[in-house]
């Protein structure tokens, strides 16, 4: 039986506003994104979607977006939250504008990380302005671990921990039959993606997922995308 299984990157927040490497600093969504987030819900609503588990991570940009697209949805259905499906950690790059990046940095080190899938930003250490704030939230109780805290991701090592999620939580869900949406991150949703469609790290390095816009792949019972079933953003 084909499953079919919704996707949504978060709506615009306060720091993509202005540009910012926000990562694990938990920003809020801006008006727009807001807005986004209605409409999502309004297109989700209109094609009769019905939804009985929703994944998101432990940030608000991603719970807020969910919570809107859910309350215009009219359902209230159980919500899992979990580190895993957070947005990549930008390390010591947390809060820089471009301007700043390229100044510290130097255009070509942001040439090559922006290039790279396995090469890491440097280390938030424990004066960055944010190491309190992200490390000491209790959000992360349930993990990572205190000795396994992140203090910088590269794309490799953020989809390295969203997947065992994907496999152990969300897959046997789907196959339980029930309907799932998840509302995420651009990079975490970047792992889900890769594996689903068996993208190379060049591809999915390529692929800059639309803030706000659901999307929806419609899986076999071994969970790869059937013939059309890949990819398929649900909008106007
Ligand atoms: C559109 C935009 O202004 O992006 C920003 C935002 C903040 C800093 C630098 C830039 S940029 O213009 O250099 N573009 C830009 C720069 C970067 C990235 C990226 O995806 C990107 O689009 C990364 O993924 C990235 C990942 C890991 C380390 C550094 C970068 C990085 O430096």
């Amino acid at each position: 039986a084909p499953y079919k299984i919704v996707m949504v990157r978060h709506g615009e927040s306060e720091w993509n506003q202005k540009n910012l490497f926000c990562g694990w600093v938990d920003a809020h969504l801006s008006d727009k994104g807001k807005q986004e987030a209605a409409n999502a819900g309004k297109y989700l609503k209109k094609s009769g979607y019905k939804f009985d588990q929703a994944y998101t991570s432990v940030l608000s940009r991603a719970q807020e977006t969910l919570c809107i697209i859910l309350k215009t949805l009219g359902q209230r259905i159980p919500v899992e939250t979990t580190w895993r499906l957070n947005e990549r950690h930008y390390g010591a790059l947390t809060g820089l504008n471009k301007t700043e990046t390229a100044k510290k940095f130097g255009e070509e080190q942001v040439k090559l990380w922006r290039r790279s899938f396995d090469k890491p930003p440097p280390p938030m250490d424990e004066k960055h302005p944010y190491y309190q704030q992200i490390v000491c939230d209790p959000r992360y109780k349930n993990g990572p671990p205190q000795d396994k805290f992140p203090m910088f991701e590269s794309l490799k090592l953020t989809i390295e921990r969203t997947l065992p999620f994907w496999n152990e939580r969300i897959v046997p869900k789907v196959k339980a039959g029930k309907q799932v949406i998840i509302a995420a991150h651009g990079n975490s949703l970047r792992g889900i993606v890769k594996h689903l469609d068996q993208m190379s790290e060049e591809k999915i390095m390529g692929l800059n997922l639309p803030t706000g816009i659901p999307f929806v792949y419609t899986l076999d019972d071994n969970m790869k995308p059937c013939p059309d079933g890949s990819l398929q953003f649900l909008g106007d």
